[in-house]
């Protein structure tokens, strides 16, 4: 859309939702990177697992009427189970389908479940429960006001090189700096990611097709030449990856809670 051209779209939750909205979240990892312990999306963050925290901030956006979770393919019974014992209250409907091997074919898989009627995908990792709803929103907001990939992402912190890795053999030398990217020009990239539901299907067929090593779904919509947006992501957003990220999430919770009076 023209930067300077005003949004004809009613916020979200004034419109009768002539555009559905589904939000898939790939949560069939093992969560290596967090060490031993159950698959990561079941793991407890303030006693309610981190599934659990995912679905509600996506059900939470009053755009979003269907959530496919993706389950460890083959735990889907479980993870069905799981989510019953904490039923939502809005009317947003659930469904749980197995998912693959990789992120990109649970997304894949996640995908294929999602109804005709339904125009606008999120998709949005299980690995990132606390993502606030405002900005569940502004992605949405976005792809309906006519950007068919839109991601939610931060300025990066730090200074970042490119190195050439060093593998095998070679594995633990030290790594020789290639170069330093321009930082102004980094961002760090979050999730949900919201799409064209059309534009997302066909990335995910092409990559089927034609293998790729993109790490998040708009990465495979770039690949296809189609425009990718960038809307502010939120510190809360943050995907928990390794141990800390635990701890990080925890103290998250603890300090919602505190806001909130409890
Ligand atoms: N085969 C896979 C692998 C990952 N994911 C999901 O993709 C999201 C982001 O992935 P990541 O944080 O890398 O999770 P894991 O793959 O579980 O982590 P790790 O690489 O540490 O094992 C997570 O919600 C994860 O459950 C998935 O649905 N299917
Ligand atoms: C999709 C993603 O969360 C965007 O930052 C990220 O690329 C997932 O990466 P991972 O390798 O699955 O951790």
């Amino acid at each position: 859309m023209n930067a300077n051209a005003k949004s004809v779209t009613p916020p979200i939750g004034e419109s009768e939702r002539p555009a559905r909205t589904a939000a898939v979240i790939p949560a069939a990892g093992r969560g290596v990177r967090l060490g031993p312990g159950a698959p990561k999306a079941l793991r407890p963050l303030s006693g309610t697992p981190m599934l659990v925290h995912a679905v509600r901030a996506m059900a939470g956006s009053r755009a979003v009427s269907l959530v496919v979770v993706v389950a460890p393919p083959d735990g889907a019974d479980e993870v069905q189970r799981l989510l019953d014992a904490y039923p939502l209250t809005g009317t947003t409907e659930v469904v749980v389908v197995p998912g693959g091997e990789t992120r990109q074919e649970s997304v894949r898989l996640g995908l294929a479940a999602v109804p005709d009627g339904v125009t606008t995908v999120l998709v949005h990792d299980a690995a990132r429960p606390l993502v606030p709803v405002d900005t569940v929103d502004a992605v949405v907001a976005a792809v309906r006001d006519g950007s068919p990939a839109v991601v939610p992402a931060l300025p990066v912190t730090d200074t970042v090189k490119r190195v050439e890795p060093r593998t095998g053999d070679r594995a633990g030398e030290p790594e020789p700096v290639v170069g330093t990217p321009d930082r102004a020009v980094l961002r760090a990239v979050q999730t949900p990611q919201g799409f064209d539901r059309a534009t997302l299907a066909a990335a995910h067929e092409k990559i089927v097709l034609e293998g790729d090593g993109a790490t998040d779904d708009a990465g495979m919509v770039e690949r296809m030449g189609v425009e990718v947006v960038v809307v502010p992501g939120h510190e809360e957003a943050f995907k928990v990856t390794r141990p800390l990220d635990l701890v990080l999430a925890e103290a998250v919770l603890a300090r919602r809670r505190k806001n909130d009076g409890f």
